[in-house]
């Protein structure tokens, strides 16, 4: 309850702090009272009082006509002000404290109160009756703007496709960029496709801005068409990923970008794969980590990343982790926001068969779980996760000549022709090629998740091809980079951009979902057994050091100073090393830290012990008399300029030597680092070349 007199200095009669019928009349009786009591006291002479009333009787009223009250609400305020100062100015005269004084002051806040309470209905009916006249106007106007809008697009149709439609409704966008149009075809066989066609000359037409389109799409039924214009270019704006890193599901889809009208786009891939093409430079690494972040929000999956492109898109997932960047809430490790990532051919083999092995048992092992579903598509949980394996350039690895490659290739499409049912999916992404991976019927019937970042690029732009049976795309309409064109079952093709995403976002993210990950179900990890257990050991790891030191390269060269690359100190526990490096023993914590932590894998202690120490090339290099390495020597010198591979000299030296890939990928490693070997191109196309026939040396001839 309000007491104005211990709040204000003023007159003790206050109204104007809001008061309700109850505590106005309060007020009103109470100062009175208080002024009646004093002024007895004191002596004061009554015609003050009646002097305060009219005072406050006036004040009030200028008050009101200044909030722009009811003419009602005035004269109550003002009458209860002289009303109050009559009894005061009597009460100060006879005593205030006789029954009779203190009777009539009740009966004064009764009706002051009595008369206040309807005043102020008066005072709500004629504030809604504001509003509402207010909305009335904001209607008209707003249903004269769809008037106008509305007889616009009946010429602009008319005049472009020779189409009379009725428009039935206009819905401005709460995006505020821009509208949609509901129409009635007329009747004589005119369908929406004929005005889907002619978007660029409607949008021409509309003299809508660039990137802006005026696209018609089906409506309610086939009589009807929705034409969606928009009016303001989101797709030149760069967004940032979403800072609300919620969960996710596979069966919610993974927002991967936005259309045109602001509103984000899911990916549905419970049963589909994905294709992403976009040339170097279009934004495809920045949309392969925006889609990384959506996965590593769900659940329900576990993502598999092969990237022989460097790591570029899967080391900022896994590197903040291992490094011991960030730290869970509770000071705790941290897990990669991705499952696996495979930087080498032969991980790439061993994430791949694992997948087709996990997809075998799992449709084995889960008969019992589709019999109890009805069910042949297997019910994805946390419980029994969906495996997203996410191949960088898995296009080219399809479309390569390459004899390893083709064999990778193949293993990738065996997991996308048999592992649908049983929850394994792939995105792929694409540099291009686009003709000869979408002329595979099994990507074009499994992929359907389509996307093509064009960031200005026009050169090899097929996208008749990506999205068959969609008219009216065009290169031009998207010049920017991550931008491009986007299609799914569920939504057709259509302008897009993916969300901006930086590597402090990719941080957070990390560190917001590592305990949301799923593990990998039983039944599924016993199938994937060592393979996948020891998926963090050392000897597997040793590629993403070899990272490290390229981005540092002010660091000290060595394996010693390469290996000092990786602060695993945050995981470090006080267990005893046996004959090894301190970064081997760091590593092989890490890995029993995510496995004992997290539980991701099968008991390791029953997977055979790795076959090599870890990162440990310096024992590579105490064979340098060895044979076989001569012999391997001898053919890297043998391949001249153009160089070779670990296996070409694997095959080279298998009859004599024996010698498996892995041993001369090593042996390459470490003559690269001892400057050897040089080692030329990227990813699928990486090779040695010895440095007498390495390019821009000639001096060291
Ligand atoms: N969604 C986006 N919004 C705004 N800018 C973007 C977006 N995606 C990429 N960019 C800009 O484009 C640059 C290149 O992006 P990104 O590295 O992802 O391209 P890329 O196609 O993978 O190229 P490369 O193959 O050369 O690595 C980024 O550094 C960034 O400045």
């Amino acid at each position: 309850m309000t007491t104005p007199a211990t709040n204000h200095s003023g007159p003790v009669l206050d109204w104007s702090a809001g008061h309700g019928p109850v505590t106005g009349a309060l007020s009103a009786t109470t100062g009175a009272f208080a002024l009646a009591t004093t002024g007895a006291a004191t002596g004061m002479p009554p015609g003050w009082a009646l002097a305060v009333g009219a005072a406050g009787a006036l004040g009030h009223t200028v008050a009101g006509l200044r909030a722009r009250n009811a003419g009602r609400t005035l004269a109550t305020r003002a009458a209860s002000w002289l009303v109050g100062a009559g009894w005061t100015t009597w009460a100060i005269t006879h005593g205030p404290l006789t029954w009779a004084a203190l009777g009539s002051l009740a009966t004064i806040g009764v009706g002051i109160g009595a008369a206040t309470r309807s005043t102020n209905l008066h005072e709500e009916a004629r504030e809604e009756e504001a509003i509402a006249a207010e909305q009335r106007q904001i209607n008209a106007e707003l249903s004269a703007e769809r008037r106008t809008i509305a007889a616009e697009w009946i010429d602009r149709i008319q005049r472009v496709c020779s189409i009379t439609v009725r428009v039935v409704g206009v819905e401005r966008w709460e995006t505020g960029t821009g509208y949609s149009i509901d129409a009635e075809l007329p009747p004589g066989g005119a369908t929406w496709s004929k005005i889907a066609a002619e978007s660029p000359r409607l949008s021409a037409d509309a003299r809508l801005p660039h990137g802006c389109t005026a696209t018609a799409s089906p409506g309610i039924h086939q009589g009807r068409v929705i034409i969606d214009v928009t009016t303001v270019n989101v797709l030149e704006q760069e967004r940032t990923y979403p800072s609300e890193y919620g969960p996710l599901s596979v069966y919610t889809g993974i927002p991967w970008g936005y259309r045109t009208t602001a509103e984000e786009i899911r990916a549905h891939l419970r049963e589909q794969c994905a294709l992403i093409v976009g040339p170097t430079g279009s934004g495809k690494t920045n949309m392969v980590h925006t889609i990384l972040a959506g996965f590593a929000r769900a659940e329900d999956m576990l993502t598999w990343v092969v990237d022989l492109n460097a790591g570029s898109a899967g080391l900022p997932w896994v590197l903040p982790a291992l490094n011991g960047e960030i730290h869970a809430p509770g000071g705790g490790p941290v897990r990669p926001g991705i499952d696996w990532l495979a930087g080498t051919f032969e991980e790439a083999v061993t994430m791949l068969d694992t997948a087709i092995k996990v997809a075998k048992q799992r449709k084995m092992g889960y008969q019992d779980l589709l019999a109890r579903h009805n069910t042949d598509l297997l019910p994805i949980s946390p419980a029994v996760p969906q495996i997203m394996l996410v191949i960088d350039e898995g296009a080219e690895i399809l479309a390569s000549g390459d004899r390893d490659m083709r064999k990778l290739g193949e293993k990738i499409l065996e997991v996308i022709r048999i592992a649908r049912a049983m929850g394994v999916r792939t995105v792929l992404t694409a540099l291009g090629a686009t003709g000869s991976v979408l002329g595979n019927l099994m990507i074009r019937r499994e992929a359907k998740v389509r996307v093509a970042l064009t960031g200005g690029e026009t050169e090899g732009m097929d996208l008749s091809k990506m999205f068959p049976g969609t008219r009216g795309l065009r290169v031009e309409q998207a010049p920017y980079k991550g931008a491009g064109f986007m299609a799914t079952p569920e939504s057709p093709a259509g302008l897009f951009k993916a969300w901006r995403i930086k590597p402090n976002q990719i941080r957070e993210i990390i560190a917001a979902t590592s305990d949301r990950h799923p593990r990998l179900d039983d039944i599924s990890a016993k199938a994937a057994g060592p393979a996948y257990a020891r998926r963090w050991d050392a000897d597997r790891t040793a590629w993403m050091h070899d990272h490290v030191v390229e981005e540092a390269p002010g660091s000290a060269a060595g394996p010693g100073a390469s290996r000092s690359g990786l602060n695993l100190s945050a995981l470090r526990s006080d267990r005893p090393t046996e004959q090894s490096t301190p970064e081997d023993d760091i590593l092989r914590q890490f890995r029993e830290q995510i496995d004992a932590e997290f539980a991701t894998a099968p008991d390791p202690n029953q997977a055979p012990p790795p076959a090599s120490g870890g990162l440990n090339l310096s024992a590579l290099r105490s064979e340098q008399d060895n044979p076989a390495q001569q012999a391997a020597l001898a053919a890297l010198l043998a391949a001249g300029p153009e160089g070779t591979g670990a296996s070409a000299i694997a095959r080279a030296l298998a009859d004599e030597h024996g010698t498996t890939r892995q041993t001369v990928v090593g042996w390459l490693k470490a003559w690269a680092e001892d400057g050897i070997a040089v080692r030329v191109g990227e990813g699928t196309k990486a090779r040695y070349v010895h440095r007498r026939h390495a390019p821009h040396r000639p001096d060291e001839d």
